[in-house]
């Protein structure tokens, strides 16, 4: 019997047609039991060589086996229907509840197990609410109408029945536990499997620049090896489960029917009673048969329910209690003011002390040797985490003042990281705004500096993109997602390493282009090279989490701080290429 609080949980997004699915069930197992009453009587008869009510019970016989076959149709679509209400209620719970984590909870959690969760794990739990569930409660309440019927004909045949149905139905209680931690350990195993195919097949160009594609190989057939280990333990549990529940389902048919033919020499049944006896005995046992062959679509839903429930309760970076929407009545002054945080359990802190303003309308350029804190300024911003000290504002309103979907839909963000759908060029634009026209798209990708390489493809915006937009070259992806950014008019933007898949000449060209098109915005734009950020109104340094200088390019330069080193450490870079 496989019940968990998770399970239970999910069956409620369908309570009705579950119901319905239910009661069709159970309808649909009474038939069985007037077939059974229809028969004895009908061999009864026939003992007795009385025929003359013969034709009208094989007709009420077929008349139930049609009403049955109806029945089951029936229950099948309704069940159906109460599974897909369940996988559908769960999955957009799950999904939206992922958003809210927000990309920091996939800094802790394998995207590929996060995957098998949403989707193996949510079909598990869809057939065993459409499939399981039903026929336990079936199980659970059938036979014992059918226990007080046999009572009434037969009492002595409940000295075999009752203790055989107990141990049918309680005996596998015994390896309960087992069976669960077993369960689990399979679950853990095959979502790990999933999550290392995932990574494997993502990571495929570094594994293979690497030379690590055998020893991936080899790690990936060990896992498959220990999925296969864990299905056979959780076999090997079940088949004991199964066992019991046969061995108690023959036993208690054999003891019945024993029992029922004792009576019937005896003579202290009639014919009718002993046919009864014999034929509901069986009939007493078919839920506990039909549940054990539905044991694999339960088993499958229970195995994933603790991951459902883990990823359900996951708590997020932070918590979504502002109701501000973020409109602004012109582009927005970001402020930093004394912001120090210190992710999860490092020793030091990623930022300390930073203060600083992005003046409205301006943009601000964020730079700093690597590990300065740049990534983790702009991850607060858009709250992935919340500071420990200091706080952050908009127009002088704290970022957790606002709804966390408006603050986010607020701030265009390009990151190092393009994501591109396998869509059109088109609908991987419109993402930012679904109703766009095809003239802002155009306007979009010219400032992106993207426009005429899409012309010149032979379907132009209407070509599709192959997986992760691997049809296009590093920095035509970059430049596709600066496009859509644009395309989202949201005030604020962020360009956080955008442009880095970019040669330098044509870096510098994007930028002071898109500038001129995020006119009117707020931009700020994290760089590495300064040929990305020399014209921005005003540059922020930051050296190891705290803020090392603010102004512009000559100024910094001539302080010979920082921004001085890195200015030096770019001229020699590009010595090195030239030379
Ligand atoms: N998720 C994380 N968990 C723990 N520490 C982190 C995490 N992300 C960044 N850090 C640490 O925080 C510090 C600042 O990192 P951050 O990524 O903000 O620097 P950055 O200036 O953007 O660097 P880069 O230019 O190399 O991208 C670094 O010491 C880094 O190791």
């Amino acid at each position: 019997m496989i019940v968990h609080p998770e399970l239970r949980r999910a069956a409620r997004h369908a309570r009705r047609p579950l119901l319905a699915a239910t009661l069709l069930q159970g309808a649909a197992t009474l038939t069985h039991l007037a077939q059974a009453v229809l028969l004895a009587v009908a061999l009864a008869d026939l003992a007795r060589a009385d025929t003359g009510r013969l034709p009208w019970l094989l007709a009420a016989v077929l008349a139930v086996v049609a009403a049955r076959a109806l029945l089951g149709t029936w229950q099948r679509r309704t069940a159906t229907r109460a599974g897909a209400g369940v996988r559908v209620a769960l999955r957009d719970e799950l999904l939206a509840h992922l958003g809210r984590l927000g990309p920091a909870h996939l800094s802790t959690a394998r995207a590929g197990a996060v995957r098998t969760t949403l989707v193996d794990g949510v079909e598990g739990v869809d057939v065993y609410v459409s499939r399981y569930l039903p026929q336990l409660l079936v199980t659970l309440t059938v036979p014992l109408p059918v226990l007080a019927v046999l009572a009434a004909v037969e009492p002595v045949a409940l000295l075999g029945l009752v203790p055989a149905l107990l141990l049918a139905l309680c005996g596998p209680r015994a390896w309960d536990r087992l069976l669960a931690a077993r369960g689990k350990e399979h679950w853990d195993t095959y979502e790990g499997l999933g999550a290392d195919y995932l990574e494997a097949l993502q990571g495929m160009p570094a594994l293979r620049a690497a030379g690590a594609v055998g020893r991936t190989r080899g790690r990936l057939e060990e896992r498959s090896a220990a999925l296969h280990r864990a299905t056979v333990a959780k076999l090997r549990v079940s088949l004991i489960d199964t066992g019991i529940t046969d061995l108690a389902i023959q036993g208690g048919t054999a003891a019945a029917a024993l029992l029922a033919c004792w009576s019937a020499v005896t003579g202290s049944t009639t014919a009718t009673g002993t046919y009864l006896v014999l034929l509901l005995a069986s009939e007493c046992f078919r839920p506990v048969r039909d549940l054990a062959r539905e044991w694999h679509a339960g088993y499958l839903g229970a195995s994933a329910a603790d991951g459902l429930a883990a990823l359900r309760t996951a708590e997020p970076a932070v918590r979504d209690t502002g109701t501000a929407p973020a409109h602004w009545p012109g582009p927005p002054e970001v402020r930093f003011e004394n912001v120090g945080f210190t992710y999860g359990d490092a020793d030091t802190p990623a930022l300390h002390g930073v203060s600083f303003a992005a003046r409205a309308g301006r943009t601000t350029a964020i730079v700093g040797p690597s590990g300065a804190g740049k990534s983790t300024l702009i991850a607060l911003l858009l709250r992935h985490h919340d500071p420990q000290e200091g706080r952050i504002s908009l127009d002088g309103r704290r970022t957790t003042e606002f709804a966390l979907d408006s603050l986010r839909q607020g701030i265009a963000v390009v990151s190092q990281e393009t994501y591109l759908f396998p869509a059109t060029i088109a609908d991987n634009l419109r993402l930012a705004r679904p109703d766009a026209t095809d003239d802002a798209l155009t306007a979009a990708a010219r400032a992106a500096g993207i426009h005429d390489e899409i012309a010149a493809l032979p379907d132009g915006y209407a070509t599709v993109l192959g997986e992760r937009g691997a049809t296009l070259s590093g920095g035509q992806r970059q430049r596709l997602a600066l496009a859509r950014a644009l395309l989202a008019d949201a005030p604020v933007l962020v360009l956080d390493e955008a442009t880095s898949s970019v040669d330098e000449r044509r870096e510098a060209d994007i930028v002071r282009e898109l500038l001129n098109a995020a006119g009117g915005r707020t931009v700020l734009v994290v760089a590495h090279r300064l040929a990305a950020v020399r014209h921005a109104d005003r540059i922020v340094v930051l050296d190891a989490g705290r803020l090392d200088a603010v102004g512009e390019h000559t100024g910094l330069v001539e302080a010979g701080g920082v921004y001085a080193q890195l200015a030096a450490a770019g001229h020699a870079h590009r010595g090195e290429l030239a030379a």
